[in-house]
């Protein structure tokens, strides 16, 4: 689906994709990223440290420079945006000096306003963009048949020339064999993307209906009410000892052999017993119900029977009131808030319910999610050839997706058709419709047409992020073809760029499954960088990360259309437009590769008991103990991957170390509280599950009575 018209978009944006992955590949032989600074100077620093080559003046490269853009193959036209802007800049061209795609120079008149635009170098791109985009947004009604946006008003600049609307008009519905995509608007800025996702299904996460299941089903599934507890706990006064239970002081008169019909005295689960009279003692086990009138228990090894009928405490281990008794609702009391509603079901979890008196949780309704995979050029197995490649989209999108609480119906791979792509939206019975390419402007790319055609809602087209930023959001109108009482449904289009797609996932399925699932919010994770990264001057970047002693060092191969550099990620950091410094604290986006895990081990255990229920509870228990699966993640942050990413990391230790120093500054300033970062929560101390909150029954509660163990 790659055929383009090459009005369409923004290869140079590409290209300068490329060129900012490379660039942090050979951070270490250019010149510090600029940071915040001006787009000239991040221009330089991403083309010189693409082409690996120290920083020249502008003035010593000219037209002939290799980095020439003109063999993008875009045609400039409406084409002429930031990075074009940039490149010249760079390349010390003035705007008629700069090669066009046919190489003849000037475009001609198409191209005057755009030109216009190059006077004045030292403008910034939201300025080029202004004065070429008079036309207003569609989300503010240029009538795109059936198609309106929600998307606020981007917080970055304004849009880029290309996307920006042209007349739209267009009879609803348009015809199934358009060839060319509407234009698009304005991008949604990273964090609103991520915002909109999160809301867009709130009425239809609030209107599910909970689903109970029984403990042994309920493993990763979300509470959908409180836990609250249906007992005391514990339900009794307890022994914590083995040893003996005492009434008053001693010594104690133990029972007659004819009093004490079983030797073994009161074990765990019997009933109820006698009551115990002062001076008295009686061998109890540990868990066994202490009599009525018993004031302490006395460990086996701190007393002793001569078998003269009394016992005696050691002098050492003088006995006080109360000790080693659990007191009947010590850990809480019936009706007590034991976790709330949103709450992971975790193996801990589903001990804490099963002493609390459940059988069964009501557990949040997975939503259902349909995966369809757009390409005409993807194989399903063996090499590549021919010119067509393995989808690398259909085997990773799916089990993403369980990761993040869904229930995926299936993956199903379409052929570039129109219709195909129509009727497989139309008629999916999911909750969350998630496609994979598709969702750029060419002659195959069928989804946008396709909402058009379905009436559907766009929340969100277009994300000024790096990559993925063709990614959208659109909510499929309950109407025709589907009854209207139904809850809407909801599209998640995925860019065809197997990174842009990973960007698509945590950028708008997360949050919007989130939602769907009824999981809070996580926490946000700032990780100081271990070395700086090259930003978008406009666009937020995702870049994989892993964590060495708790700072993220940026991975390689992190261009749009690798994974290579994901596969060995501990997370994705969040680089704010103009790039980020080392040491400074930046969001990283967790991974959910320890769901997955999870499920794997699940799913064994299961299927070693060979039976139907167990491939039932295994996929239940699909998307794993997301919570306990962070903590371990996070724990191995600093040992295993780190050796694991020796070679994938661009620098050696000296930067790490240095990294690292930043890291104790930060902390430091942080424990003073004078640092921003520290009203945020550092990712050290995350293991301790802040993304749940904290009920009454979390505290740690050990009855001061209750001896050492
Ligand atoms: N003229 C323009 N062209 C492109 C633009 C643009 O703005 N103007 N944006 C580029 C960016 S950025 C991305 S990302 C892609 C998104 O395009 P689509 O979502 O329409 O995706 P496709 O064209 O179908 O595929 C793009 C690329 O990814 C490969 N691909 C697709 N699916 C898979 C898969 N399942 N497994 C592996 N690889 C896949 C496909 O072969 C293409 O190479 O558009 C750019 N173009
Ligand atoms: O390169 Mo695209 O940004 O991969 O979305």
């Amino acid at each position: 689906m790659t055929a383009r018209h090459p009005r369409d978009g923004d290869p140079l944006d590409r290209e300068m994709d490329e060129a900012l992955a490379l660039a942090n590949e050979s951070q270490g032989q250019g010149p510090e990223p600029p940071g915040t600074e001006t787009e000239e100077d991040w221009a330089d620093a991403a083309l010189n440290l693409a082409n690996g080559r120290p920083a020249p003046s502008a003035r010593e490269r000219g037209p002939d420079s290799p980095d020439s853009p003109d063999d993008t193959g875009d045609a400039a036209g409406a084409g002429v945006d930031w990075v074009e802007t940039a490149l010249d800049l760079a390349h010390g061209w003035s705007a008629d000096q700069r090669p066009t795609r046919d190489g003849t120079g000037a475009d001609g008149a198409g191209r005057a306003e755009a030109l216009d635009a190059w006077s004045s170098p030292s403008r910034r791109p939201g300025e080029y963009s202004r004065r070429r985009s008079p036309g207003k947004p569609m989300s503010e009604g240029t009538g795109a048949a059936g198609m309106r946006s929600r998307a606020p008003a981007p917080q970055t600049p304004p849009p880029h020339p290309k996307r920006a609307p042209g007349p739209t008009s267009r009879p609803h519905p348009p015809p199934s064999h358009q060839p060319m995509n509407e234009p698009h608007h304005s991008p949604t800025s990273w964090p609103d993307a991520r915002a909109i996702a999160a809301r867009a299904a709130v009425k239809e996460a609030a209107h599910a209906a909970p689903v109970m299941r029984p403990l042994s089903e309920a493993l990763g599934q979300v509470l959908a009410a409180p836990l609250e507890a249906l007992t005391d706990l514990p339900p009794f006064d307890t022994s914590a000892m083995d040893g003996w239970a005492l009434a008053g002081p001693g010594p104690w008169r133990l029972p007659t052999d004819e009093e004490n019909q079983d030797h073994r005295g009161i074990l765990a689960g019997h009933g109820e017993t006698a009551p115990l009279p002062d001076g008295h003692a009686v061998r109890i086990a540990t868990g066994a119900r202490v009599p009525p009138g018993a004031t302490a228990v006395l460990r086996s090894e701190y007393g002793t029977d001569a078998g003269d009928g009394w016992l005696h405490a050691s002098a050492a281990h003088p006995v006080v009131l109360g000790q080693d008794i659990r007191n009947r609702g010590q850990e809480c009391r019936s009706g007590d808030q034991l976790l709330p509603a949103g709450a992971l079901v975790t193996p801990a979890l589903l001990g804490l319910a099963a002493a609390a008196g459940y059988d069964e949780l009501p557990t949040v309704r997975r939503p259902r999610v349909e995966v369809l995979i757009l390409g005409d050029e993807l194989l399903t197995e063996g090499l590549p050839h021919g010119g067509r490649i393995r989808d690398a989209l259909g085997p990773m999108v799916g089990p993403w997706l369980r990761a993040l609480g869904a229930e995926v119906m299936g993956t199903r791979r379409l052929t570039d058709e129109a219709d195909a792509v129509y009727a497989a939206v139309a008629e999916s019975s999911a909750d969350v419709v998630v496609t994979t390419g598709g969702t750029a402007a060419g002659p195959v790319d069928h989804v946008h047409p396709t909402l058009r055609r379905l009436g559907a809602e766009l929340l969100v087209d277009g994300v000024a992020v790096r990559p993925g930023h063709p990614m959208l959001l659109a909510r499929l109108a309950a109407g025709n073809p589907e009854p209207p009482t139904r809850p809407a449904r909801h599209l998640v289009g995925l860019p065809g760029n197997p990174l842009a797609a990973v960007s698509g996932l945590l950028t708008l399925a997360e949050p919007l499954l989130r939602t769907l699932t009824g999981r809070p919010a996580p926490a946000p994770g700032p990780a100081p960088l271990a070395e700086a990264v090259q930003g978008h001057p406009r666009d937020t970047r995702l870049v994989p990360v892993t964590f060495r002693q708790d700072a993220a060092v940026p991975l390689r191969f992190n261009g749009p259309a690798m994974l290579r550099g994901i596969a060995v990620a501990d997370g994705l950091a969040v680089i704010p437009p103009g790039g980020a410094k080392r040491g400074t604290e930046v969001e990283v986006l967790d991974l959910p590769w320890s769901a997955t895990v999870t499920e794997q081990l699940s799913h064994a255990d299961q299927t070693s008991r060979g039976t139907d229920r167990a491939r039932h509870g295994t996929d239940r228990a699909r998307h794993g103990a997301d919570g306990t699966g962070r903590g371990t993640n996070r724990t191995s942050r600093g040992t295993g991957r780190a050796s694991q990413c020796t070679d994938q990391v661009s620098k050696g230790t000296d930067r790490a170390g240095k990294g690292t120093d930043q890291v104790s500054k930060g902390t430091d300033r942080a424990a003073k509280g004078t640092d921003p970062a520290a009203q945020r929560t550092p990712r050290a101390n995350r293991n301790q599950r802040t993304d749940r909150p904290v009920a009454r029954g979390d505290a740690e509660d050990i009855s001061p009575r209750e001896g050492p163990a």
